[in-house]
């Protein structure tokens, strides 16, 4: 918000700066735009100077006959390829603007996606970043498109405006003068205005965003059961109800204001424009002025007067539209991690030996205690560890520094004795791969949805299917109407819906697929039914054989199979070891074991004794 004081300086650099990012958008559009639009700018002047000679030839034509007949239909004719050139440029030139526009629009939206995947996976966790996504997403594309035309209308009636001012000055310097002062109180409305609106839009986004929350969140699919069952519907749409009138209300108040400003600067402009007028026709009462002159006078006048108008109205536009550009702008500059484009595959680096953290603590942004605290664990190349311990202990949070996209607060992440951070980080990520407690279902095929881990080998049929053959996927895969080739998600015509088990199925296989040397499957099991589960965890060791695993869970019989348990509570660790040590130790560890195999042996027991 400290922009909108330097809002002078703010206006000049971002256009400055837009301008520098569009022309390389399509050089040949922009000058062509601007040409076209400056022979339009033309062609009012040349019709204004038509009107006075037609008008002069028409009274010659009264006083003298016939003879001046001649030049009366070469004057028309001209007219008439004047009055056919005009809409024919106009529409040729809103064509090449079309395309332009479509341009500029296509690389905007391109590049705020881009962006928002290569931000730090931190920002995700800042509502002043969804804020400031959710502008750049309602149009940076259309906003700068709209700073461009303002731009461009400024510029086309400036050039017209030149026409009007030499015919007024060629009276009298004064009037192009008075009707310039005369527009002075509507540019100012308009400008306090566009920088009102901007503010306004800054401070409503956060209730745009509820809006739109609530209306995903009432049309979804995801919470369309929940809806009919629970009938909170009515209750969702009365909060809606009353964010959207309490930001309508906002508007038209700020609307409702600037309407009787503008109105009154209206007033003024257009009292002096007729006072001018009436000078004209005092002036021409005394036989100074040919009609032609007072016809073109009177049209210089009036046209000017609403060119200044329409002037004024672009300006407030276009500084409301630039701060909202300047923005953008600003979360296009936001830093991000190391570029993956620039971390190249040769620049690939191997781990060999040891992932460690030292006394690493992490805290998210919204909470002001630590959720990791002061951790000290290693995994070697090669182990496989599972994590576990009651649900918040940080077991996930934990995973994703691991993993590289949560930097440490305190306390450090190295990779073979080097600090996670910056390329290191990208090219640690070239290695992983993962299952995610919300791991996303795709609504792409099937071979899309495993491939697109190694995007560049999506055409690998063999290692496609041997990835779903290792997460137990195969047999349901080759079981749809177009097996590898069917689409998945029912929001697209022909599109399937799977089961919960099977997706996390196609998850495991998309992370299967990456060529990676460590993997974390954070709860992989949790929708598979006991059999898949048992299958899975029964070839896990095999599947991992050459990597380095991390399998966080709460199902503790997969345990058995890893090399070492870490136990977490509360953000820390608490005890670590082999299955058998931590059953003897009688700890924390043991505590939950118990507390589960107890439930299958009260269980069995409640079985044995009812046969
Ligand atoms: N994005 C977030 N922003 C703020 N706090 C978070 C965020 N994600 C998790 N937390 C908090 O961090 C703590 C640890 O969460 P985490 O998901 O790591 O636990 P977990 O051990 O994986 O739990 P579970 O077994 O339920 O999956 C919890 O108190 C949780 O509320």
């Amino acid at each position: 918000m400290d922009f909108l004081k330097s809002k002078g300086w703010i206006l000049i650099r971002t256009l400055g700066k837009l301008c520098k990012v569009i022309y390389p958008m399509g050089r040949i559009y922009f000058i062509s735009t601007v040409c076209f639009f400056a022979v339009l700018a033309v062609l009012p002047i040349v019709q204004l100077y038509m009107t006075k000679l037609l008008v002069d030839q028409i009274a010659l034509i009264i006083q003298e006959g016939s003879d001046q007949l001649r030049h009366g239909f070469e004057l028309l004719s001209l007219q008439l390829l004047l009055f056919i050139a005009t809409p024919a440029l106009t529409e040729i030139s809103g064509l090449l603007r079309l395309r332009w526009l479509q341009t500029i629009n296509f690389s905007f939206e391109r590049e705020v996606t881009e962006k928002a995947m290569r931000v730090p996976l931190l920002a995700y966790e800042t509502p002043a970043f969804y804020d400031q996504l959710q502008r750049a997403t309602a149009g940076l594309g259309s906003k700068s498109v709209s700073v461009l035309e303002q731009l461009l209308t400024i510029f086309r009636n400036s050039l017209t405006l030149v026409g009007y001012a030499i015919v007024l000055f060629s009276w009298h310097w004064l009037l192009f003068v008075c009707m310039l002062a005369f527009v002075i109180p509507t540019l100012l409305a308009h400008w306090r205005m566009g920088r009102s609106k901007f503010a306004q839009t800054i401070y409503q986004t956060p209730s745009y965003r509820s809006m739109h929350y609530l209306q995903h969140t009432m049309r979804s699919r995801e919470a369309s059961k929940e809806l009919r069952i629970f009938g909170h519907g009515r209750y969702l749409l009365a909060v809606w109800k009353q964010i959207y009138w309490k930001t309508a209300k906002e508007q038209f108040n700020l609307e409702q204001k600037f309407t009787k400003i503008k109105l009154a600067a209206e007033t003024v402009s257009h009292t002096g424009s007729i006072l001018l007028i009436g000078s004209f026709m005092w002036v021409g009462s005394r036989g100074v002025m040919t009609i032609g002159t007072y016809v073109s006078l009177y049209q210089a006048v009036a046209s000017s007067q609403s060119l200044l108008q329409q002037m004024a109205g672009s300006i407030g536009n276009l500084y409301e539209d630039t701060l909202l550009v300047h923005d953008v702008f600003l979360l296009l500059d936001a830093g991000e991690e190391a570029d993956e484009q620039a971390v190249r595959d040769t620049d690939r680096y191997s781990f060999s030996h040891c992932l460690q953290t030292e006394q690493l603590s992490f805290c998210y942004p919204s909470r002001s205690a630590d959720t990791l605290k002061d951790i000290s664990f290693s995994i070697q190349k090669g182990e496989k560890v599972a994590i576990v311990g009651e649900n918040g202990a940080g077991k996930s949070t934990f995973v994703k520094c691991l993993l590289g996209l949560y930097p440490a607060t305190s306390g450090r992440i190295l990779i073979d004795g080097e600090p996670l951070a910056g390329d290191r980080a990208v090219q640690w990520r070239k290695q992983t791969s993962a299952v995610f407690q919300d791991f996303v279902h795709y609504h792409l095929t099937v071979k899309e949805n495993i491939g697109i881990s190694r995007a560049d080998q999506l055409k690998d049929e063999e290692k496609i299917a041997a990835a779903a053959a290792a997460a137990g996927a195969s047999e349901m895969i080759e079981r749809l109407p177009d097996q590898y080739d069917a689409l998945l998600g029912t929001p697209f015509v022909g599109g399937l819906e799977l089961s919960g088990g099977l997706w996390q199925k196609i998850a495991l296989s998309r992370a299967f697929f990456r060529d990676s040397d460590f993997i974390v499957l954070d709860e992989p099991t949790a929708a598979l039914d006991p059999m898949a589960e048992a299958e899975l965890l029964g070839k896990f060791m095999d599947i991992v054989e050459q990597k380095t695993a991390i399998i966080v869970t709460h199902r503790l019989g997969c345990c058995m199979h890893v090399d070492r348990i870490v136990v977490l509570k509360d953000g820390q660790i608490v005890e670590e070891g082999g299955h058998a040590a931590l059953l003897e130790k009688n700890g924390e560890y043991a505590r939950m074991f118990h507390a589960q195999a107890q439930w299958y042996n009260d269980k069995s027991n409640v079985t044995v004794s009812a046969t």
